[in-house]
């Protein structure tokens, strides 16, 4: 099969940042994408629904914005409160809240220090049916940054999952066997969201015969094995699994540094990656569910209607692209993508 027409994909899970490089990260999400759930991990993070509101409309202000329908989140906090995940439902813009475990990864310092003082927060949150995204990983300085994902799973998702079981919960970009197994075995309302990069790569990609810190992305590239069941869930047809990039743009020279920023960037070539792994996989059959039906169903949102067609034919992927007054190196940056989007 040459070329592939599925139903407009949404993105789950997408760093727009703020600023100066909203333009850039907008056109690229855009350009195909239906719907895109944005991050609030800006600075400053985006903590209640006013700044969401305020968020929405820079976004929507970008030039190739018209299409595009940006999802919001809020951050949440020790401090957010059960009357603002009210305030949060009732605007219609915000569908989810993020719980970055303090510490955890890029923008989370603002992040929930323990799990039980937002116990109230959820059950709001579970009342009024927004929905909980997860960065799942333990911030403990004596657990290995390999085992942070695993541990997490069991020392606080899985108290949480029990104790709301009618909660939605998505596990943002997994990265383990252990993830995937998790999510399998939990009930209807919990998910997972797949990074093309944790599909493509490994922690060898990573680290050997040379550091490459564009691969650097939280939670870490795990070993083969990991991947291997990622792309067995991702590919499977079912429909606790779909696309959520993670694409996170840091300019160059906050990568290429002594102590480089996690986050990779896929919005450039994030469906044709996918594609790629799908057709490796001999599972191109399964990309539409994946990349246009899961996420929607999940959400409890309607599926785009109309199509995108995809094409088996490689092109040159520049090696930097503009990130507002910077640049970034994306993912396969001077190298070859085998599909395109028509
Ligand atoms: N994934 C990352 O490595 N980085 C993300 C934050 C996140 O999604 O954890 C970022 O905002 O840069
Ligand atoms: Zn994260
Ligand atoms: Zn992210």
């Amino acid at each position: 099969m040459t070329t592939l027409t599925i139903i407009r994909p949404d993105d789950w899970h997408v760093h727009l940042r703020d600023g100066e490089v909203l333009t850039d990260t907008v056109r690229d999400i855009s350009r195909y994408n239906g719907r895109g759930v944005v991050m609030p991990n800006t600075v400053p993070p985006v903590t209640t629904t006013e700044l969401a509101k305020q968020y929405r409309e820079r976004i929507m202000a970008q030039p190739h914005a018209s299409q595009f329908q940006p999802l919001m989140t809020l951050y949440l906090t020790d401090n957010t409160s059960p009357e603002e995940i009210r305030t949060a439902k009732a605007s219609g813009i915000v569908v989810a809240c993020k719980l970055y475990p303090a510490g955890a990864t890029t923008n989370s310092d603002s992040g929930v220090t323990s799990v039980k003082n937002i116990y109230p927060v959820l059950n709001a949150m579970q009342e009024e049916g927004l929905l909980l995204l997860v960065h799942g990983e333990v911030t403990t300085k004596d657990v290995d940054i390999f085992d942070r994902e695993k541990a997490f799973l069991e020392n606080v998702l899985a108290p949480v999952v029990n104790d709301f079981p009618k909660l939605k919960i998505i596990l943002e970009h997994i990265t383990t066997v252990d993830a995937v197994n998790f999510v399998k075995n939990a009930g209807d309302n919990v998910a997972a969201t797949i990074t093309a990069h944790h599909l493509l790569f490994n922690r060898n990609h990573m680290l050997a015969g040379g550091i490459r810190p564009h691969f650097y992305c939280l939670p870490i590239l795990k070993r083969a094995t990991h991947q291997e069941a990622l792309i067995g869930a991702a590919t499977s047809g079912c429909k606790k699994f779909f696309l959520g990039t993670d694409s996170a743009p840091h300019a160059k020279d906050r990568k290429e540094s002594s102590c480089g920023c996690a986050g990779s960037y896929t919005a450039h070539a994030a469906l044709e990656l996918y594609a790629e792994v799908f057709d490796k996989a001999g599972k191109l059959e399964s990309l539409e569910a994946f990349a246009s039906f899961n996420g929607p169903d999940f959400y409890g949102l309607p599926r785009n209607q109309d199509t995108v067609t995809l094409v088996k034919e490689s092109w040159d992927v520049p090696a930097t692209l503009p990130l507002g007054s910077n640049v970034i190196v994306p993912i396969r940056g001077g190298e070859k993508v085998e599909w395109k989007v028509k």
